[in-house]
């Protein structure tokens, strides 16, 4: 039963996904915390994996950048693969002030530029917002001592902006006034679709750089490979 973007069968994915946006870090990601990964689509070069955690099933896919590709796979995922959870792992740029390189946030709620979910309640704005339990079970990880977090953890609204260099002026500063912490580009679209399925979804997301302090910023290679912490929360949720 494959689709038009996953050459995959009923019951090669697990009922929970890790979905970080870039398909190298969906294998390293496997290949660093499944048992017996294996490789169940690679359609585009989109990599999917499924193997076992603590003797249960996981999956982990990667997304590609923006709103319309997560949205693509994240459907798919739901709607044809029995998909129950998806769990972003991605990178992020720091907003807020008390939020650095390094940090992780869960995304309780995401803004949005984009036009996406303005086309699924006529004359609504929708409310783009992570499943509670998720967002609670990432949170209550973050507080285990015996998780091994190493780094600061914030919990709160982000948002999942269209463009990646072009930002209007000013409006970086005007949402960290009201509170945003970090920008990324998929979890707004990523919340729309587990509602149109009525699944669960969140964002767990390291923060990579700093849109107004630049000066310690990761490098192509740390964004592919610094996220443990997030990580660690993302598997807690993903298996709650
Ligand atoms: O690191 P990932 O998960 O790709 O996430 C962030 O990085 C990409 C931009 O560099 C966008 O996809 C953004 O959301
Ligand atoms: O979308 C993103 C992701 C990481 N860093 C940014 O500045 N923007």
């Amino acid at each position: 039963m494959a689709t038009a973007h996953i050459a995959a069968q009923p019951g090669d994915f697990a009922p929970a996904v890790l979905m970080p946006g870039d398909p190298r870090r969906a294998q390293r990601i496997a290949e660093a915390i499944l048992h017996s990964p294996r490789l169940v689509t690679d359609v585009r070069g989109m990599l999917g994996f499924t193997g076992t955690v603590d003797g249960r099933p996981l999956s982990v896919m990667g997304s590609g950048m923006g709103q319309p590709s997560c949205t693509i796979y994240a459907t798919e995922l739901f709607g044809q693969f029995g998909v129950e959870r998806i769990i972003r792992v991605g990178t992020a740029g720091g907003i807020a002030e008390q939020v650095e390189v390094g940090d992780v946030v869960i995304a309780t709620g995401a803004h949005t530029d984009s036009s996406m979910n303005q086309l699924r309640v006529p004359g609504v704005h929708f409310s783009a917002v992570a499943d509670f339990r998720l967002a609670d079970a990432a949170w209550r990880a973050a507080q285990n001592p015996a998780s091994g977090i190493r780094g600061r953890v914030h919990a709160g609204t982000i948002i999942s902006r269209d463009h990646f260099y072009l930002t209007p002026e000013g409006q970086t500063e005007r949402l960290a006034r009201y509170g945003t912490l970090c920008v990324e580009m998929e979890a707004a679209a990523l919340y729309g679709v587990a509602a149109e399925f009525g699944t669960q979804a969140l964002a767990v997301l390291t923060v990579s750089d700093h849109l107004l302090d630049h000066s310690k910023d990761m490098s192509s290679q740390d964004r592919e490979t610094r996220f443990q912490d997030s990580l660690t929360l993302a598997v807690a949720a993903a298996l709650s």
